[in-house]
C-alpha cells in the first residue's frame, strides 16, 4: 500500500551501514527500492556502496548507487539512485563477520553521527552491529545508544532506549546488564529521570503532550505485598508517587506478566520496565517485523530497526525489510515534528 510521508524534514536522513556481513545493507537496498509505496524520507548512507550493491544481488534487486559529495545532495538523487557518502567500503562475506567489516560499521556509525550533531543530517538511522565484534575493535560502549550519547556529551542514563512498534512502546530501565545486577541498579532517581525524560519526548517527537506511562514491578505479582521481593514498596513505588506529583501521568508498579495483553495495552502509551527482556519480549513477540528501537532524550534523532545482525539469514533473501522501514519512516517523521518547532 502507498504511504504518504506527512512532510520533508529539512535534510536528509542518515543511515549507518551496520555491520555489513549482517543483514543491514541488503535490508537498506530494499528500503530504499521501496522508498515511494513506503513514505520513506530521502536518505543517504554513509560508504559501503560496494558492500550494499553486493547484498542487493543477494535478493536479486539492481540496486543503483550514486556516490555524494555533501548530505544535501541527497535530495536530488534519492529518486533515481541510493546516494552514498565517502568513499569507506568492503566486499562483505555474508554471515561471516570480519574486523574489516566492524571497522568499516564504526566508521559509518561516527561519520553519520557527527552529520547529525551539525544538522547536516535531520536523523541518523543506524543499522544494527555485533556489540562483540565491535568491542573487538576498540569499542568501549555496550551499545550504539550509549556510543550516540558519549557522543552528545551527556550521561549514558540520559539516552534512553524505547522500543516502539504499532502494537506498543516500552522502555527498559536498565538495558545491557546482567539479570544479577538488575536490583541494584533499580533506584528511584533511575526510574524518576527517565520517566521525565520518556514524557518529554513523546510530548516533542510523537505529539502525545501527556503521555499514560505504566511502570512494571520487578518481582512476581509486582512483589505481592512484600511477599516476593520488596523493591516495589520501597522503591518503584515511592518513584512513582514523586512522578504523580510532580503531574506526570504514571501509574503502576504493574505486574509485568499480564500488562501487556491486549486490553491492558489501550490504558497506556509506554511501559516502563525494570530490565532488557521484560520490556523488549512483548514487543519483539508482537511487533518484530515493525518494531524500531528509539534513542530519546538526545538533541539528535536516532531510530534502528529492532532486530540485529541476524548473520544467520544475511545473504540468503529471507529477512524482512519491515523494521528497517519502519525506523526510516519514523525517523522522517520525529525530524519533521522537531523542524516544526514541538517544545523540547
Ligand atoms: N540495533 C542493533 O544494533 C542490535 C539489536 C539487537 C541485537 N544486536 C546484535 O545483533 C547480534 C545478533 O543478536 P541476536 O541473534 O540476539 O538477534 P537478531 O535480531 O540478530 O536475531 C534474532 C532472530 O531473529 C531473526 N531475524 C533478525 N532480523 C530479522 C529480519 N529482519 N527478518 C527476519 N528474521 C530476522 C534472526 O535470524 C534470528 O533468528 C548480537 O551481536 C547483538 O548484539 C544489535
Ligand atoms: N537492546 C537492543 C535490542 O536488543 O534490540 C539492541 O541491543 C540495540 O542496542 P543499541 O541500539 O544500543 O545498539
Amino acid at each position: 500500500m502507498m504511504q504518504e510521508m506527512a512532510a520533508r524534514p529539512p535534510a536528509p536522513i542518515a543511515v549507518s551501514l551496520g555491520d555489513p556481513a549482517g543483514v543491514a545493507p541488503e535490508l537498506i537496498a530494499e528500503a530504499w527500492m521501496r522508498r515511494r509505496e513506503a513514505g520513506i524520507a530521502p536518505f543517504f548512507v554513509v560508504g559501503g556502496a560496494l558492500a550494499l550493491g553486493m547484498a542487493a544481488a543477494t535478493r536479486g534487486l539492481t540496486l543503483p548507487v550514486r556516490q555524494i559529495e555533501r548530505p544535501a545532495d541527497a535530495f536530488s538523487v534519492f529518486d533515481e539512485a541510493l546516494p552514498v557518502l565517502g568513499e569507506a567500503d568492503c566486499a562483505p562475506s555474508f554471515g561471516a563477520p570480519d574486523d574489516s567489516g566492524a571497522r568499516l560499521a564504526l566508521h559509518s556509525l561516527t561519520e553519520a553521527t557527527q552529520l547529525a550533531r551539525t544538522g547536516a543530517a535531520s536523523a541518523i538511522v543506524t543499522g544494527p552491529i555485533a556489540k562483540i565484534r565491535l568491542a573487538a575493535i576498540g569499542f568501549t560502549q555496550p551499545g550504539q545508544t550509549e556510543f550516540l550519547a558519549d557522543a552528545c556529551a551527556m550521561a549514558h542514563e540520559a539516552a534512553v532506549m524505547m522500543l516502539a512498534g504499532p502494537s506498543l512502546r516500552t522502555v527498559p530501565l536498565t538495558v545491557h546488564e546482567p539479570l544479577s545486577a538488575v536490583p541494584g541498579l533499580i533506584t528511584a532517581e533511575l526510574i524518576c529521570a527517565k520517566a521525565r525524560i520518556v514524557a518529554r519526548a513523546l510530548a516533542r517527537d510523537y505529539g502525545l503532550p501527556a503521555a499514560r506511562i505504566a511502570v512494571t514491578g520487578l518481582n512476581p505479582h509486582a512483589g505481592e505485598d512484600g511477599r516476593m521481593g520488596r523493591e516495589e514498596i520501597e522503591v518503584i513505588a515511592p518513584a512513582i508517587a514523586r512522578l504523580q506529583a510532580e503531574g506526570l501521568a504514571v501509574t503502576g508498579p504493574h505486574p509485568a506478566d499480564a500488562l501487556f495483553a491486549a486490553h491492558e495495552r489501550e490504558r497506556f502509551d509506554v511501559a516502563l520496565c525494570m530490565y532488557h527482556d521484560q520490556a523488549l519480549i512483548p514487543i519483539k513477540t508482537l511487533d518484530f517485523e515493525e518494531g524500531v528501537n528509539v534513542t530519546l532524550g538526545l538533541p539528535l534523532v536516532r531510530t534502528s530497526p529492532d532486530h540485529g545482525t541476524a548473520f544467520g539469514i544475511a545473504g540468503q533473501g529471507k529477512a524482512s525489510a519491515g523494521a528497517m522501514i519502519a525506523a526510516l519512516r519514523m525517523a522522517g517523521e520525529c525530524a519533521v515534528a522537531r523542524a516544526q518547532g514541538a517544545p523540547a
